[in-house]
């Protein structure tokens, strides 16, 4: 690792636990690894954000806080989905630059695309036609985030850039029964409905729309992929390239689960967007795929689901 300091912003979180386990078992992790819980240091605030830069200088930022749900969390509360997210990444990236941060990397997400972008999405579709409105509060705080990287490359040569993850899931996860993202939340209608003897288990929207996965530990080994690159694209997709429908996702996670009942789907839910899938050739041309497949990955996460009853989040 090039960095003596680095600030996992959002260590607690799915995708900040997965960074922290990959640098500290790294053949060459940095020598210090800075981490503060919101309590402790809230990216909201500009003057407590400046302070902690300016005392802790950290060589490279991996920023992975951000206020994140599902699509009904998005669609609920898009003030505090855009306010509180544009004002971490403001904050941290601007701080970033004042006090000589080396390297930072803002994580987005596939969200940032047009709703009716070309499939499989290139980075290049951005800001080319209207986003999908259950989470465009999110999408346009992410988009201010990876131009201002950008910008602040562009303008005074600094190395900020920026990872689009597409949907994620692994140890970590959110298991709100409402709040979270679709896999964490059938593991736990389905594992709940099993233990309850349940007949049916129901899913939200038509179960049409398709989505792609990656497990966590993947967007990790890219993350760290990516900081390494001399010359990184200023924003790049991170996935598969492999999506399927969401009735079929169900079926896979009941069949993991073990649930034997009938899969009802809600059409009064929101589907959200039809499709997002992502183009993965620039990533993959640097040198890193994803080495997680979904089958896989469903079945360890549900026996880290199993195992951790007492302290997932939900
Ligand atoms: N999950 C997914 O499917 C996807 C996630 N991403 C992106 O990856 C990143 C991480 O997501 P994920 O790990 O799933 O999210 P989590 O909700 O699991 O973690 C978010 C973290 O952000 C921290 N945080 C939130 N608000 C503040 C604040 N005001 N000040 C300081 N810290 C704060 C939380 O800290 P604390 O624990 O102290 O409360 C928490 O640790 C985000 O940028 C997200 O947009 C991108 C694509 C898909
Ligand atoms: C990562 C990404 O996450 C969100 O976008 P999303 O892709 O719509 O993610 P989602 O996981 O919530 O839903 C995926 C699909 O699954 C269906 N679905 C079925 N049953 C459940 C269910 O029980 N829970 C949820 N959440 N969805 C369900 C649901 O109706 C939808 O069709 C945004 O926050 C966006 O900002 C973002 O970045």
């Amino acid at each position: 690792m090039n960095y003596q300091k680095i600030f996992v912003a959002g260590h607690r979180g799915m995708v900040g636990s997965a960074l922290i386990r990959k640098l500290q078992s790294s053949p060459n992790p940095p020598a210090e690894i800075l981490t503060r819980t919101r309590d402790q240091l809230d990216l909201c605030d500009q003057a407590a954000v400046d302070d902690f830069f300016a005392t802790e200088k950290p060589d490279c930022v991996l920023f992975a806080a951000a206020k994140v749900g599902g699509i009904h969390a998005n669609a609920t509360y898009p003030a505090e989905f855009g306010y509180e997210n544009t004002a971490m990444a403001m904050n941290s990236i601007h701080s970033a630059y004042r006090h000589q941060t080396k390297r930072f990397l803002f994580l987005g997400s596939t969200c940032i695309y047009p709703r009716n972008a070309p499939q499989p999405i290139p980075e290049d579709s951005l800001l080319t036609s209207p986003l999908e409105q259950t989470n465009e509060a999110y999408a346009l705080a992410k988009i201010m985030g990876l131009k201002l990287c950008q910008y602040y490359r562009q303008q005074y040569g600094v190395m900020f850039h920026s990872a689009m993850p597409t949907n994620l899931y692994g140890p970590g996860d959110n298991y709100h029964s409402e709040n979270s993202h679709v896999i964490p939340g059938l593991i736990r209608r389905f594992h709940d409905a099993k233990l309850s003897g349940a007949e049916s288990v129901t899913v939200w929207g038509s179960g049409n729309p398709r989505r792609e996965f990656l497990h966590v530990d993947d967007l990790a080994t890219g993350v760290l992929h990516l900081i390494q690159l001399s010359d990184p694209p200023d924003w790049v997709n991170v996935g598969t390239g492999t999506d399927l429908r969401i009735a079929d996702l169900a079926q896979k996670i009941a069949t993991v689960v073990g649930f034997q009942g009938k899969i009802l789907q809600d059409t009064s839910k929101p589907d959200g967007t039809p499709v997002k899938r992502t183009n993965t050739d620039l990533i993959n041309s640097t040198g890193w795929t994803p080495k997680i497949d979904l089958d896989q990955g469903l079945q360890s996460t549900y026996a880290d689901f199993v195992a951790n009853q007492e302290t997932i989040r939900c």
